[in-house]
């Protein structure tokens, strides 16, 4: 199947990127949103990642102009009518996702591909609230979203090999690489990167080292671009915790228990970057 519209739900710090990257591949995107708020900020992004792609000379104000062209926002899901694929990316909540798929499958063409970019929620569960289990599917970006090659496709057990094969497709025209992963809790991506980031959070919670010292090691010993208690901030502390709960309930293992203190800090607000303050502070 030839995808050429496409609907992005949520215009987050991940749907907006998602929005951005596949409006600059020439597809016709809807950014779609339940505040507007959201999506005048979501857009902002774009427009600014556009301007700085432009002084950087890796696309010229032609191209600028074509990328905004395909793109437009409505707060409207029911504009979903016509779309080959749609994206959700709204917050990490099953109640919140599977009432939009919910809603999706009543929407959308019946030829329509359903994937989520959710971080470790199961892709299983969310195709079997629908009437088109075989045409849902996992596309997970990495943050942030127009930098980063990587696209972790999630077979759901339901996903038919047709729905597969149109994603990794589709990823490819993005200029991104697939990778194909089984529906298991954490995925491949989280279910390796998050533990290191708990452990990180427990070094700092046992007085092992501050935060700092814990990033420089990884920086400059493993040749990490971020340590993982800045790249914890970046992701969303929020986000890493419940990533930890899911692996945690998911695998019945002791060894995912989140730390403490992250959740302490999660209780107090204090959500990274997005928030102005997580293991670091921001303006
Ligand atoms: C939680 C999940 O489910 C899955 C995940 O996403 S896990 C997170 C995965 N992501 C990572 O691990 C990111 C690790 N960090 C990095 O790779 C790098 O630090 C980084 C690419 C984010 C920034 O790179 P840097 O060299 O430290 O900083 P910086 O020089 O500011 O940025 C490098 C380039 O990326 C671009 N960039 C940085 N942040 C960006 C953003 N949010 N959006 C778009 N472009 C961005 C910058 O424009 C810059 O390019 P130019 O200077 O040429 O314009
Ligand atoms: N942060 C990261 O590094 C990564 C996150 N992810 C995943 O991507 C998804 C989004 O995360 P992220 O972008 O960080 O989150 P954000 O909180 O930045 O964005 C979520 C957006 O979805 C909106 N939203 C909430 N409910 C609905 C709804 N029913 N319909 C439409 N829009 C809605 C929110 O609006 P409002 O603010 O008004 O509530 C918000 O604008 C999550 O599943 C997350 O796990 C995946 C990879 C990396």
């Amino acid at each position: 199947m030839a995808v050429e519209k496409v609907m992005v739900i949520g215009a987050g710090q991940m749907g907006a990127g998602i929005a951005q990257v596949f409006a600059q591949s020439g597809f016709q995107v809807k950014l779609n949103d339940i505040a507007e708020e959201s999506l005048q900020k979501g857009l902002a992004t774009i427009e600014k990642h556009l301007s700085r792609n432009v002084e950087k000379g890796r696309m010229d104000e032609a191209d600028k102009t074509n990328t905004l062209n395909n793109l437009e926002t409505t707060t409207s899901l029911n504009e979903a009518n016509d779309c080959d694929l749609v994206i959700e990316a709204v917050v990490e909540n099953m109640d919140v996702k599977t009432k939009v798929f919910q809603q999706l499958d009543q929407i959308t063409p019946k030829h329509a591909i359903l994937a989520s970019n959710t971080s470790s929620l199961p892709i299983t569960d969310i195709a079997a609230v629908t009437e088109r289990p075989e045409q849902v599917i996992g596309m997970h970006f990495m943050n942030p979203v127009p930098v980063m090659k990587l696209v972790e496709v999630i077979r759901a057990i339901q996903t038919s090999d047709e729905t597969y094969q149109t994603i990794a497709e589709t990823a490819e025209k993005l200029n991104k690489t697939a990778v194909e992963v089984n529906d298991y809790p954490g995925f491949a991506a989280n279910r390796v990167l998050m533990p290191m980031i708990n452990e990180a959070v427990y070094a700092v919670f046992e007085g092992v080292a501050e935060p700092e010292a814990i990033d420089e090691v990884m920086k400059l010993g493993m040749n990490h671009p971020m340590g993982p208690l800045q790249l914890a901030d970046f992701i969303g502390l929020d986000t890493c915790l419940y990533i930890m709960e899911v692996l945690h309930e998911g695998f019945g293992d002791s060894k995912y228990r989140p730390c403490p203190l992250l959740r302490k800090y999660v209780n107090a607000g204090w959500l990274g970057k997005k928030s102005g303050r997580g293991f670091y502070v921001y303006e």
